[in-house]
């Protein structure tokens, strides 16, 4: 008799074939996967102790049919909610319903009473773990309302003993709520704020901290250190508040996909890939066309670049994948999708470039390979050449020593298809895949287009949990709320579980091809995220862009690029500005010359960042400064501003530039601000300046500029750094101090004392 196959014989005893794997090797028989054979008499000792149930596997044969069940069940029990009123009306309906339909909703009950703010209390929550972005951020808000409402019946149960107490007591004595254990607090709260926190009049907590050597007005921020001491005085905790980035889907994404509760065996997503015309587009349509259900089959009527086939039972997701480039592009965006990859390689043709990028894409991505030896209907067809060449790429037969599942297939006459779907289906249940339906969806976008009456349309793949029409969803750098959905037939659906392909319309933008995406539990913080997310997106775009600037204008120049250098010219007066301007336009290296586009008195505005864009301009500044917007729009949009003081230097840096002689060494990097509020005149120190940091920090040792009006008055050094009566090394942000320049008495009130300190920087 012939040997026989585990996954053969798994079938037969109806077990998971790695159960049986598991129950071989227990039974001494050394059997390294499913595709391992076995010899008649093995075979039959192993249906023995199956059948004898003395093992635990034989027990396990449950689970490999009841998901599948289950998924129906479910599915058919989803589309009767759909019908009978969607989320909301689940209520009545679930009365109705016998007890095992009842059970098995009761998971996704749970869900929706998540979603709906908790009707019925919070006594499921301890149970769930799904959707825990979602719980966690919808916990605080459940928390205030129940807060809220405790206190509203509280306020009516107390108001008449509180009448009585009024009308025979003795005068009010305000009593203070206790405190709290431990002080929640974020950076840069108020007294205000902490008042609120602690339960105490913020006069008290000014007074405290005053008593503690903190001089605040109550809507001054607080840094962290003040607020950790006055928790301290009042004999609590202090904890830092971590913020909930709500535009980071990613992790958002991570924590849904990793969500361990209520998991259900979920379809395989299946990518066919192969060197061209070896015949992927022939078998992806026999499969979709043979195997799609009669009621279906007159409904196709798009294609959506992923479909499902049912086949015994199961379904199984094919990705349309347009090539490998696009598989990889997907991956890199962070879209691993696919569970297994078939690899097409035709038996006439053999293992060709392309068939090894294949190999190479889906290895990289891990992804286990089915190889599907194709045309092996044609005269010339040759399927051991195929199987010969494969083994130099490590995919090897199962008779050959090795544990890759190879299928001799032709798409073009449907020869062996049914082996080939039954291996994908072998592969996974290998690969126990696994999703939770009863959670907020998230998955990743396959593909998408601008269509011109729907607006944006994509197709997505719902990885985990059920994508439901009116979701509030963020897609990669988009956001909405899923208007419309519709499956890969083109009919209209409510919700989509795990591994199923839908159309959406409803974002505000088209996304890309391998985005992820999450669903939120708000409309409110959907839009949040979306727009924080395309701001970041916008930032790091203009960060791309290359503008020109004095580091990398010689390489530019090199290239061929630049004919002329434009700058923009912005001086203390109107003297220096012709001198400068003079003086530049003489500079001549390459046949490049400096086209002065722009030249004008005063500081450095925003508009002169904006020309500067616009027209790939460096800007230099004479004894001016930018002014504070201008500056954080140069950071973001990567433009060159040159601030100099001896114009001598402006035209040595630009010349050098120009000849590739420019090394920047030290960079200037400002630390803090000071506004200067008043002034004091010491005999015997000079003039003291009295003033608040407004950003970042003041130090002892830092290097400061004077700056009235934009214009730079002084520079130099500090002479001394005092919090009241004392030296300290340095004043925060929110904190008043005193100060002197060395050498130097002309401070003003509303003067602004920059600080800085010179920063190495490596030559690019
Ligand atoms: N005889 C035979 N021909 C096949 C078989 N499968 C595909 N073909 C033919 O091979 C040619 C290429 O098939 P396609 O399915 O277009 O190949 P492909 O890999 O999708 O090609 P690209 O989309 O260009 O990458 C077509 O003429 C098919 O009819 C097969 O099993 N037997």
């Amino acid at each position: 008799m012939a040997k026989e196959r585990i996954y053969e014989l798994a079938k037969e005893l109806k077990m998971p074939s790695k159960g049986l794997v598991k129950v071989a090797n227990q039974q001494g028989m050394n059997i390294k996967s499913h595709m391992s054979s076995v010899t008649p008499a093995q075979a039959q000792k192993l249906r023995e102790v199956v059948k004898n149930g003395g093992q635990k596997p034989a027990a396990k044969a449950t689970p490999k049919q009841r998901p599948a069940k289950q998924a129906i069940a479910k599915k058919e029990s989803h589309k009767k909610r759909e019908h009978d009123n969607s989320r909301q009306g689940a209520k009545g309906n679930q009365q109705s319903q016998p007890k095992h339909r009842q059970e098995e909703e009761r998971p996704r009950e749970e869900h929706q009473n998540r979603r709906n703010e908790k009707k019925h209390g919070e006594n499921h929550r301890s149970q769930n773990n799904g959707g825990r972005f979602g719980g966690s951020l919808n916990n605080n808000d459940r928390r205030v309302k129940r807060f809220n409402k405790k206190n509203k019946k509280r306020n009516k149960h107390n108001k008449n003993s509180r009448l009585r107490e009024v009308a025979h007591k003795q005068p009010t004595q305000r009593k203070d709520k206790p405190l709290p254990d431990v002080l929640e607090y974020t950076e840069g709260m108020n007294a205000q704020d902490l008042a609120k926190l602690l339960h105490r009049p913020s006069a008290e907590i000014i007074k405290k901290l005053f008593m503690l050597g903190v001089m605040i007005n109550q809507n001054q921020s607080l840094d962290k250190d003040t607020i950790e001491l006055l928790a301290t005085d009042y004999g609590i905790e202090a904890k830092e508040k971590v913020e909930v980035d709500v535009s980071d889907i990613d992790k958002m994404f991570e924590e849904e996909q990793h969500n361990t509760a209520h998991l259900v065996k979920r379809p395989p997503v299946v990518t066919v890939m192969g060197h061209v015309d070896h015949g992927k587009t022939t078998l992806l349509d026999k499969l979709r066309h043979s195997h799609v259900t009669e009621h279906e089959a007159g409904g196709i009527t798009q294609e959506i670049g992923a479909y499902q086939v049912h086949y015994n039972d199961n379904l199984i997701t094919f990705l349309d994948t347009p090539g490998h480039a696009a598989f990889t592009e997907m991956r890199a965006r962070g879209a691993n999708i696919t569970d297994i990859t078939v690899l097409v390689v035709a038996a006439d043709d053999g293992v060709m470039p392309q068939t090894v990028e294949a190999i190479h894409h889906a290895q990289a991505a891990k992804t286990p390979i089915i190889v599907a030896v194709n045309k092996i209907d044609k005269p010339g067809a040759n399927p051991d050449r195929v199987t010969e060449e494969l083994a130099k790429y490590n995919l090897i037969p199962e008779d050959w020593g090795g544990d890759t599942i190879f299928v001799k297939i032709s798409a073009k006459f449907g020869k062996n298809l049914h082996e080939l779907l039954d291996m994908i289906l072998l592969q996974s249940e290998m690969m126990e895949l696994t999703a939770n339906p009863d959670q907020n969806a998230a998955g990743s976008v396959v593909e998408a287009r601008l269509d011109q009456g729907r607006g944006s349309v994509a197709t997505v793949l719902v990885q985990q949990g059920t994508l439901h029409v009116g979701d509030p969803i963020v897609v990669g750098n988009t956001f909405g709320r899923v208007r419309t959905m519709t499956n890969e037939n083109g009919r209209r659906i409510k919700a989509a579980t795990p591994a199923t392909p839908v159309e959406i319309t409803g974002l505000n933008e088209v996304p890309e091809a391998g985005d992820r995406f999450v669903v939120f539990d708000d409309e409110k913080t959907a839009r949040v995220a979306g727009e924080e997310r395309a701001k970041r997106a916008q930032d790091k775009e203009r960060q791309r862009t290359s503008h020109v600037t004095l580091d990398n204008l010689f390489a530019t120049m090199k290239k061929g690029e630049m004919k002329t250098l434009p700058i923009i010219i912005k001086a203390d007066v109107q003297g220096s500005v012709e001198a400068l301007s003079q003086s530049l336009q003489k500079i001549k290296v390459d046949g490049v010359r400096v086209d002065i586009i722009h030249q004008a008195v005063g500081a450095i505005s925003q508009s002169d960042v904006t020309l500067a864009e616009a027209s790939n301009a460096v800007i230099i500044g004479f004894n001016v400064r930018p002014t504070p917007v201008a500056k954080s729009l140069a950071d973001s949009s990567n433009i060159d501003i040159r601030l100099h003081r001896v114009i001598y230097n402006a035209i040595e840096e630009v010349e050098d530039a120009m000849k590739g002689m420019l090394e920047p060494v030290y960079e200037e990097e400002t630390i803090g601000e000071v506004e200067v509020r008043q002034i004091y005149k010491a005999s015997k120190v000079g003039t003291i300046a009295g003033g608040m940091v407004t950003s970042g920090k003041i130090t002892r040792d830092a290097k400061v500029r004077l700056v009235r009006d934009g214009v730079v008055v002084y520079e130099g050094e500090l002479g001394s750094l005092k919090r009241f009566k004392d030296d300290v090394k340095e004043v925060k942000s929110g904190f008043e101090c005193g100060l002197t320049i060395e050498n130097y008495n002309d401070i003003k009130e509303n003067d602004v004392i920059e600080a800085y300190q010179m920063k190495e920087v490596p030559v690019k």
